[in-house]
């Protein structure tokens, strides 16, 4: 077992000036940005690529500098004494002095033994220091002797950095989750560097770390495979943007900000979906039947006339009827096109039909078979050639009633346009309601499905893509010139034969490759832009809410199927929610998926658990590593009761009222100054919304109202008491003669 040993005077100094020195050297470090950044911006003028250029430079400095700034609280944080050798101190980021370390990054190889060393599996460490500091100044030193020797090494369960653990999990919550870089687990440690290809499932109760341990994950493999992420992009995925703003600042603590952060409604570029509905329609929206329904709604808006139209062109009346167009729809069915890029082929059809019976009346030849009489041979029946009837199908083509009957057979649809109709014009009870008045979260993945049915008519955008790459390939071609010209002047210097020069190692169009890759706009931002942008890895975080349809969009986002899936099937709340991984996995990757459990509950303390347990004996709960000495309280009264309560809290830490979403209202209207910013310190939640989110107390009303609220209503009740890392008051609201009274 590991053993806890004293530090002296002289130790503690020297600690102090190692740090010293490490904040010394980011100083430097910043000021090296800070000068170059302004450097580049002094430079002005240029042709639009060095300017791009140099835009593309400063954002690398600024990104640089921002990243030092990060980093400054808590820098330096552990320090591993090895057997033998040199101790090594692990931080925040790495940084080095000529060729020594001076401090290592927590995510490099070796500073994995910090998190994982333990006295029966040492790894060559003989003594694990973590360093506690304020500000720059060293303010404490925790010390653990990896001892084989010592008896009873086989302590499994050991937690690694024990004081520090406790003093970070004590700590009161501010509303901003933060990072645990400090004292990661090891069974969390073996999740955060598990290696980036395929599925990777984390699978642990309320409180185990899902959530910090899926940040930390995203921070490890941006750092060990940078280029081939930070290129494609991270994207975070969590269920509401108050947990969003909740997780956001524990990245950019880490140093790293390239990462998307997004909820499922909010991957549809363009589309702002804050409208709110009831849980039922989201849950029939989620549903898988929904691919179904809107493939067969993509082909009821491919029509052939119910009764027969009539067209009037150039005072010709032309009529379209079912079995006329219906060769047309055939075959434009038949090519395997998605729909709007199918709509060419129906229209020819359809111009074929029309430019036959314009042709009949204007050139039928009545003497066809006897021209000039007697006994002269047969001419043709119709008297025009191919160009005439090209030039009907063009006339047709371009004539306005003609385009209104093909817009009404087969029309041009986008997403939006295609979903609005489709609600206004259903059956489907859940479904229908009046065009207009903005998007739904659960719409979003819907939208995205019917992009991928409708398919975008890009011929304009790729026709202005290949002018592009035109252009660049003549202005790569332009600079490649320019500078084997330069070189055959300066190759007379012979010591300047040999340098090779830019014509030499890249061919145009690999240049011009690099030239609209350099693009100004980050990696992250191109991504959020786009909705067919392939992300390089993708975090899932509360997974368990993620409806069929939301996953069928989150997986055309990762074609790579990089992911890590993290969540909990006990705490499933949405209708539309996962109940088992395998179901959920099993259409994209069969059973090539992994899992890792976490077994250990940092938030709740074991009181609460134990009361949990008896609420709800059928779950079965994480192992609490910690107990609060405080019991959770049972309180009945009425409304008013709750608002003294909530009064009598002010100032003792963040706290939280936790109601059923049937309850809101009412409990809202005698809570009025509980707002839902978790940032404040008093707030008034669903269940729902504090899903993911952690407070120092909570006030949970009417537990058994929870419990009965839904279909699953056991799991939104052990949500609800799970929140709280102190204290749980349990609000029941009784009859009108108990009020105030407390039981
Ligand atoms: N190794 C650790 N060191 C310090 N704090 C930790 C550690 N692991 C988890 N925590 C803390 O425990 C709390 C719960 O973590 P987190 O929110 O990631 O759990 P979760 O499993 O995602 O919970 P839920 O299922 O409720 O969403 C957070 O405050 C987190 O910082």
């Amino acid at each position: 077992m590991s053993s806890l040993s004293s530090v002296s005077a002289t130790e503690f100094g020297e600690e102090q000036r190692h740090v010293t020195m490490i904040y010394t050297r980011l100083d430097e470090m910043r000021d090296r940005e800070r000068t170059r950044l302004a450097e580049t911006w002094r430079r002005t003028g240029g042709t639009p690529e060095a300017r791009a250029q140099r835009d593309s430079a400063a954002r690398g400095h600024a990104e640089r500098l921002a990243r030092y700034d990060a980093v400054e609280s808590g820098l330096c944080f552990g320090r591993l004494d090895p057997h033998d050798g040199t101790p090594l101190r692990i931080g925040r980021i790495g940084i080095h002095d000529t060729e020594d370390p001076l401090l290592v990054d927590w995510r490099a190889p070796a500073a994995r033994p910090f998190y994982v060393a333990t006295a029966v599996t040492p790894y060559g460490v003989a003594r694990r220091r973590h360093i506690r500091t304020r500000g720059r100044t060293v303010v404490g030193l925790d010390d653990e002797v990896l001892d084989p020797d010592v008896a009873a090494a086989a302590a499994s369960g050991t937690l690694v950095g024990e004081a520090a653990l406790m003093a970070a999990l004590d700590a009161h919550r501010t509303g901003r989750m933060r990072d645990i870089v400090e004292t990661i687990q090891a069974e969390q440690d073996r999740v955060i560097r598990s290696a980036a290809g395929g599925v990777l499932v984390v699978q642990g109760g309320p409180g185990t770390g899902k959530t910090a341990v899926a940040l930390h994950r995203a921070a490890f493999l941006l750092y060990t495979h940078r280029e081939q992420f930070s290129a494609r992009g991270v994207l975070i995925v969590g269920p509401n943007p108050t947990f969003l703003r909740y997780i956001s600042q524990v990245l950019p603590s880490l140093a790293e900000t390239g990462v998307v952060l997004a909820t499922p409604g909010d991957l549809f570029p363009g589309v702002d979906a804050r409208r709110a509905e009831p849980e039922a329609v989201a849950e029939v929206k989620g549903r898988a039947a929904m691919v179904e329904f809107l493939a067969g709604a993509v082909r009821d808006r491919q029509r052939v006339p119910a009764a027969p139209i009539e067209i009037v062109v150039d005072r010709h009346v032309l009529r379209l009827d079912a079995a006329s167009c219906e060769p047309a729809r055939r075959r434009a069915r038949a090519s395997g096109r998605l729909h709007n890029l199918a709509r060419p082929i129906f229209a020819d059809g359809i111009l074929d039909v029309l430019a036959a019976q314009v042709a009949e009346r204007i050139g039928d030849d009545p003497f066809w078979d006897d021209p000039l009489g007697e006994d002269d041979a047969p001419g043709e029946r119709n008297l025009l050639n191919a160009a005439d009837l090209a030039d009907i199908r063009d006339d047709l083509a371009a004539d306005p009633g003609v385009r209104a009957v093909l817009d009404e057979l087969w029309p041009v649809l986008t997403p939006q346009r295609f979903l609005g109709d489709l609600y206004a014009t259903t059956d489907h009870p859940d479904l229908r309601r009046a065009p207009g008045g903005g998007w739904t979260p659960a719409d979003v993945p819907l939208l995205d499905e019917a992009a991928e049915l409708l398919g975008a008519d890009d011929s304009a955008a790729r026709a202005a893509a290949a002018r592009e790459l035109r252009t660049r390939l003549e202005y790569a071609q332009g600079v490649l010139d320019i500078t084997a010209g330069s070189k055959s002047y300066e190759a007379e210097a012979d010591d300047e034969a040999e340098i090779p020069n830019i014509a030499d190692v890249m061919e145009a169009d690999m240049l011009a490759e690099r030239l609209a890759d350099r693009q100004w706009r980050s990696a992250a931002e191109r991504a959020a832009a786009d909705r067919s942008w392939a992300y390089g890895h993708v975090i899932v975080d509360e997974a368990q809410e993620v409806s069929p349809m939301a996953w069928r969009m989150l997986m055309r986002r990762c074609p790579s199927r990089s992911m890590t899936v993290v969540g909990d099937l006990a705490q499933t709340g949405a209708g539309a929610g996962a109940e088992s991984w395998s179901e959920v996995l099993s259409p994209y990757v069969a059973d090539r998926w992994r899992l890792a459990e976490l077994t250990v509950s940092y938030r709740t303390p074991a009181e609460i658990m134990a009361y949990a347990g008896r609420m709800i004996p059928q779950v079965e709960l994480p192992r609490p590593v910690r107990s609060s000495g405080v019991e959770p309280r049972e309180l009945t009264g009425d409304l008013s009761g709750l608002a003294a309560i909530v009064a009598a809290e002010a100032g003792g830490g963040s706290l939280a009222v936790i109601v059923g979403a049937g309850r809101f209202a009412e409990v809202a209207a005698v809570l009025p100054e509980l707002g839902q910013d978790v940032e404040e310190p008093a707030v008034l939640l669903t269940v729902t919304q504090a899903k993911g989110l952690e407070f120092d107390h909570v006030v949970l009303v009417d537990p058994e109202e929870i419990r009965a609220g839904s279909r699953r209503g056991v799991n939104d009740l052990y949500v609800a008491l799970t929140r709280a890392t102190q204290r749980l008051t349990i609000y029941r609201t009784g009859p009108a003669e108990c009020a105030g009274g407390t039981r």
